[in-house]
């Protein structure tokens, strides 16, 4: 299991249509992790399960070097595989339980609440590391995906977990993200579908990150798991 760092500030997702084969999934990603990316998804809804097995090896090798976390999305077996960090789960995919025992108490495991407090609360419920919400705003990626709204966030702070938010977030939406309470946002085309993935992260950094520091939940935490 690679090293455990806070959850918390800029989430890049991978996308399939935007970085095609290897060599551009690679060049994105790696261009990210200069940016300062501290965690990454693996997604791909393709199913061609050697192509993501060897493509989930090439990024898990690619954060051992840039110290970023690596999550499969929706495949725990595929996320033990490739030995990365964690899994995300959706409320189709696998059940979170039988993922925690698969993968292990260190494993960082997200499970998607939608706008749903009672999806939020099972979730944690069943252990998950953090909760993810969303489509706050409208999303080229997945335009079909359920919308959420900001109050969400603020009620979901009674769970005491990190809170991603997700869909169609641009740099101008951070601060109102920050405010309500995420201490994570989800970025697919803001960070993938730019000529720069670098310049991206670091504009969404240099936004998220200052106002991270008296919103999210760490708030609360000591100083010392405030490590980025
Ligand atoms: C961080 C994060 N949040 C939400 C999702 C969406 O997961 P899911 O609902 O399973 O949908 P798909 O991504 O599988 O289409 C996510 N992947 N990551
Ligand atoms: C996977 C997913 N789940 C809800 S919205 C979304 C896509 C997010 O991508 P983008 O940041 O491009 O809107
Ligand atoms: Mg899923």
């Amino acid at each position: 299991m690679p090293n455990q760092q806070a959850l918390r500030g800029i989430y890049a997702i991978t996308d399939a249509d935007l970085l095609a084969d290897d060599t551009q999934l690679q060049t994105a990603a790696e261009s990210a992790m200069r940016g300062g990316l501290k965690l990454l998804q693996y997604r791909d809804k393709t199913a061609d399960p050697s192509k993501a097995l060897r493509q989930a090896r090439l990024l898990a090798d690619l954060c051992l070097s840039y110290n970023c976390q690596l999550i499969i999305n929706d495949d725990p077996e595929l996320a033990k595989a490739a030995n990365a960090a964690g899994v995300h789960l959706g409320q189709s995919d696998s059940n979170l339980i039988d993922a925690r025992e698969l993968l292990g108490k260190k494993a960082i495991i997200g499970s998607t609440c939608h706008n749903s407090i009672e999806l939020a609360s099972l979730a944690a419920q069943s252990g998950a590391s953090y909760l993810a919400f969303g489509r706050f705003f409208p999303s080229l990626t997945k335009p079909q995906a359920p919308s959420a709204c900001l109050d969400i966030l603020k009620v979901a702070s009674q769970f005491n977990l990190p809170l991603v938010a997700i869909g169609g977030i641009q740099p101008e939406h951070l601060p109102s993200l920050a405010k309500a309470g995420a201490s994570m946002v989800a970025v697919v085309a803001g960070i993938f579908a730019q000529p720069c993935p670098k310049t991206a992260v670091e504009t969404y950094r240099n936004i998220f990150e200052p106002t991270l520091s008296f919103t999210s939940y760490e708030a609360n935490y000591d100083t010392l798991s405030r490590s980025v």
